[in-house]
């Protein structure tokens, strides 16, 4: 788990929901409520960005593109300077990686330019028209069924139920390396296999938190929905076993790092950006969902990047095979929580298509929509459901959040009679090409500076060697709880 480094104030310590630790937002200076850092926090922020701006690295072909929707957000005033400078000065540090091209000369087209308003104007007037000139009805139907067609493929994709990844691997299979994260039950280890010497990254629960904060259950869940889906945006569960203490889940190792780091260095995300990233989590939650498995904890946090800088959706301890509303735990992290579940009313998919509505938002914006550091007037916020948008938000990205952070569930979209579909085909999602992102055939907006399969945990925290006194087989405990491990 990221820790936040955003200075805690009265009253905002970790919150609990389930079991599972709050989030504070580490920089919201460019929210509704201004925060007040003083001189040390900023300098430190400073210094990390420039330690951080000489490592990142961003591709070649999207800068140019990733840099006018940059600019034509004007930013808001804020003590730190414009998030439009933070993006660029990230931009000017970078290194290029052998083989790529150096982006285009940023510091020239950082000029401000007379043209961005009217860009901005001429995407809205664009959008604004989209039904009247573009878009024909005929045009949209094909679309619509050549993407079903090509997501169906791919929603198939599932193992046999009797597929097992229980016993697969053991303690001795592996050299524990550095820890990666930390979590409510345990940790996650960065580890080498001694046979195939590439790297991987095991979760490891501590079978008896696990038990004493009520989460068997989830976490059974979440061994045997990870051993069965089959996903380009999905880690890969590649083995369980355990010990007489604990559980270990072997999974592919993200090298990339945290959505949310990569977040929180930039401040917000230009839209094209965002969109990219929305579109793979789109397509990860489609699948889930068709495969009748709800998620319950999408935010950055649990968004990883690989090496080539696509996501990895991690942290399956919430999600939850379903069948209609039959979910009622409140679970989940309190910023993304749809107002359904806070009503302790059943929920459904719907719910995920709702923290998309907050991850969008939050990409965009750089903090979640209804923020706030007291966790009571977060919920009030929520129910309420009055969003103030940016002024530099689209239209079509407003529209979009619109339909997805409805509170009546009949209303929202991905809940509606033609589900994912209405997102997918939705106008902010015009230049996106589907069948590309599917396919991971679309230039990322950023690679990860990381020397691959190197076991590069540079994008990662780093913490205190935790304990690694694994594999202990004396006197097991809860081994009939956990028979399927
Ligand atoms: N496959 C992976 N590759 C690299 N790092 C990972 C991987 N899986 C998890 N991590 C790191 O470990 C952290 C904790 O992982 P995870 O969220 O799955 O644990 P958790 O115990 O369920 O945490 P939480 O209590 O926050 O839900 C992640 O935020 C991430 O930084």
């Amino acid at each position: 788990m990221q820790t936040a480094t955003y200075p805690a104030s009265s009253g905002d310590q970790a919150t609990k929901v389930d079991g599972y630790m709050d989030r504070q937002p580490e920089d919201k200076s460019n929210s509704p409520a201004q925060n007040q850092r003083g001189n040390d926090s900023q300098q430190e922020d400073q210094n990390s960005m420039e330690k951080n701006s000489s490592n990142s690295v961003w591709t070649s072909g999207i800068p140019a593109a990733l840099e006018e929707a940059t600019m034509s957000q004007p930013a808001p005033s804020t003590s730190e300077g414009p998030q439009v400078e933070t993006m660029q000065s990230m931009q000017q540090n970078e290194g290029a990686r052998p083989g790529q091209q150096q982006p285009s000369n940023i510091a020239d087209k950082s000029a401000p330019s007379s043209s961005e308003a009217a860009s901005r104007s001429t995407e809205n007037n664009q959008y604004k028209n989209a039904g009247k000139n573009t878009d024909n009805l005929r045009d949209r139907q094909m679309r619509k069924s050549r993407l079903s067609q090509l997501l169906d493929l791919q929603r198939k994709r599932i193992r046999p139920a009797d597929h097992s990844t229980k016993g697969r691997y053991g303690i001795q299979d592996f050299d524990f390396l550095q820890t990666l994260g930390t979590g409510s039950f345990g940790r996650v280890h960065l580890v080498q296999s001694k046979h195939n010497r590439l790297f991987y990254a095991i979760k490891v629960l501590e079978k008896r938190r696990v038990v004493d904060m009520k989460q068997v259950e989830h976490t059974c869940d979440e061994r045997h929905i990870l051993s069965r889906v089959q996903h380009p945006f999905i880690t890969i569960l590649w083995g369980t076993f355990q010990d007489a203490k604990n559980l270990f889940m072997v999974m592919d190792f993200a090298e990339g790092g945290e959505l949310f780091s990569l977040l929180r260095k930039c401040h917000r995300f230009p839209e094209k950006v965002a969109k990219f990233y929305a579109a793979e989590v789109i397509l990860a939650l489609d699948y889930l969902h068709h495969n009748q498995i709800v998620y319950r904890d999408l935010k950055p946090e649990n968004l990883l990047l690989d090496r080539f800088g696509h996501l990895k959706i991690v942290d399956f301890g919430f999600a939850k095979r379903v069948s209609t509303n039959n979910c009622f735990t409140l679970c989940g992290t309190p910023d993304y929580l749809a107002p359904e579940i806070i009503s302790l009313k059943p929920y459904n998919k719907a719910a995920d298509w709702w923290s998309l509505g907050i991850f969008i938002f939050e990409m965009l914006a750089g903090y979640p929509p209804f923020y706030s550091e007291n966790p009571m007037k977060l919920y009030e916020n929520i129910l309420e459901g009055s969003i103030s948008y940016p002024q530099y938000f689209s239209h079509a990205s407003i529209d979009l959040m619109d339909h997805l952070l409805q509170r009546d569930i009949t209303s929202r979209y991905g809940n509606l009679k033609d589900g994912s579909m209405d997102i997918i085909m939705h106008p902010w999602f015009r230049d996106i090409s589907w069948d590309k992102i599917l396919t991971r055939k679309v230039e990322v907006p950023y690679v990860p500076p990381i020397r691959a399969g190197m076991g590069d945990s540079s994008q990662f925290e780093s913490y205190a060697t935790g304990p690694t006194n694994y594999g202990n087989n004396e006197n097991p405990e809860f081994s009939d709880i956990f028979q399927d491990f």
